[in-house]
């Protein structure tokens, strides 16, 4: 085994704080042989499908792999702009708008490099860049406010496996959550607010969260209950009754029970119900993706539409709006303090027998 060297390092001038920003990632393009070897990816990894690897491994390559990718490119066609997907143009805006407001917080140099866990920019190539410029601590925040060993776990091991090939290693912290941070709380109000400005009140507010497989939640998966404090809290903020607000989670995958009630036959069974109005909010997701603007914003709008409903509205992500980025710019200032003076800073000596 050899290790990434670091060559070139400055002795001489303070090291910047490196700041690593993750997302879930995205296909390069919106073609089946994109998504096929993005979804190759995704799917092969252990903690968002647990169980037997090998009898997965065909399941995957068998079936799912002949059938998803041309299915989700033609959902992917459906959200990708000129700049390309979503999900990527509003983390790149969102890095350089954390790296602005960093700068002008602290007192020392920082570094912001985005990763995608899935796909690229990769979480190695990010590390690259940091390295390259010569960090010696290391903060990462994960781009998923609530903690699921399928995002946020899954994280920090690509990030511990790309980090395992340095020869000298950084300081590192991990952001394991925000879930219940006040001024995240806050930024979610003010969305659901300055969208009710603009379009009435509903009669009712659905949170639609990103599910996962029942039995993750059963083994001790803190994302159910995290996701339930974040939408009871907005729900205070906003001073709703609890008769006109209700929690559910979206994008179940295969046939295993996901976390419930589901947002597809929530929305169905209201707008049966004789619910005329409702707006959906997604606040587990930092960013608007396929499974906000496609899903939400469209597919799920059809299913309250068409049972019934007469008025629907999707409230878009924080994404790099002022309030999300000055809460994230925050977070991260208060995870970088604390740490001691020296950042193990050593003085170049010319090893014996070195040339
Ligand atoms: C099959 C299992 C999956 C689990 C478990 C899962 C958890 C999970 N995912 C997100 C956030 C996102 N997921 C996105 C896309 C997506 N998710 C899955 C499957 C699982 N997700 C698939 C197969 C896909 C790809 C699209 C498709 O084929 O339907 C995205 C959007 C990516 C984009 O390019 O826009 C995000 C973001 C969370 C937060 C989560 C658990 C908490
Ligand atoms: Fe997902
Ligand atoms: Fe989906």
């Amino acid at each position: 085994m050899s290790f990434q060297n670091v060559i070139g390092f400055s002795h001489d001038s303070a090291h910047p704080l490196g700041v690593l920003l993750i997302n879930l990632g995205t296909p390069d393009a919106p073609t089946t042989t994109a998504v096929r070897r993005y979804l190759t990816e995704f799917l092969a990894d252990p903690r968002v499908i647990e169980g037997p690897r090998f009898i997965w491994w065909l399941v995957l390559h068998g079936f799912i792999l002949r059938v998803r990718p041309a299915r989700s490119a033609k959902a992917y066609q459906a959200v990708w702009t000129e700049h390309g997907s979503p999900l990527l143009t509003i983390s790149q805006r969102q890095a350089v708008a954390l790296q602005q407001r960093l700068e002008a917080r602290l007192t020392g140099s920082v570094h912001v490099e985005l990763g995608m866990r899935y796909g690229n920019p990769s979480i190695s190539s990010a590390l690259h860049k940091l390295r390259d410029a010569s960090i010696r601590r290391l903060l990462i925040l994960p781009l998923y406010p609530q903690y699921s060993g399928t995002t946020t776990g899954s994280t920090f091991d690509a990030v511990t496996r790309a980090l395992a090939t340095w020869r000298w290693l950084p300081e590192v912290r991990f952001i394991n959550q925000y879930h219940d941070e006040p001024a995240y709380i806050a930024a979610l109000v003010e969305s659901v607010r300055a969208y009710w400005a603009e379009h009435g009140e509903p009669q009712r507010l659905l949170f639609s969260f990103h599910g996962i497989p029942k039995d993750y939640f059963l083994n001790g998966d803190p994302y159910h209950c995290q996701c339930h404090k974040t939408a009871r809290l907005v729900s205070e903020g906003l001073g709703l009754p609890r008769e006109r607000w209700q929690l559910s989670f979206q994008s179940r995958v295969g046939n295993k029970e996901w976390l419930k009630p589901y947002t597809d036959e929530t929305l169905r069974s209201w707008g049966a119900a004789g619910i005329e109005s409702t707006h959906v909010l997604c606040p587990g997701f930092a960013a608007d993706c396929l499974e906000t603007i496609e899903e939400i914003g469209e597919e799920n709008r059809q299913y309250f539409l068409k049972a019934g409903g007469k008025t629907y509205g999707y409230i878009p992500c924080l994404n790099d709006e002022k309030a999300h980025m000055e809460m994230l710019a925050d977070l991260v200032h208060r995870h970088s303090l604390g740490w001691p003076e020296s950042a193990g800073q050593w003085e170049p000596v010319v090893a014996e027998g070195a040339a």
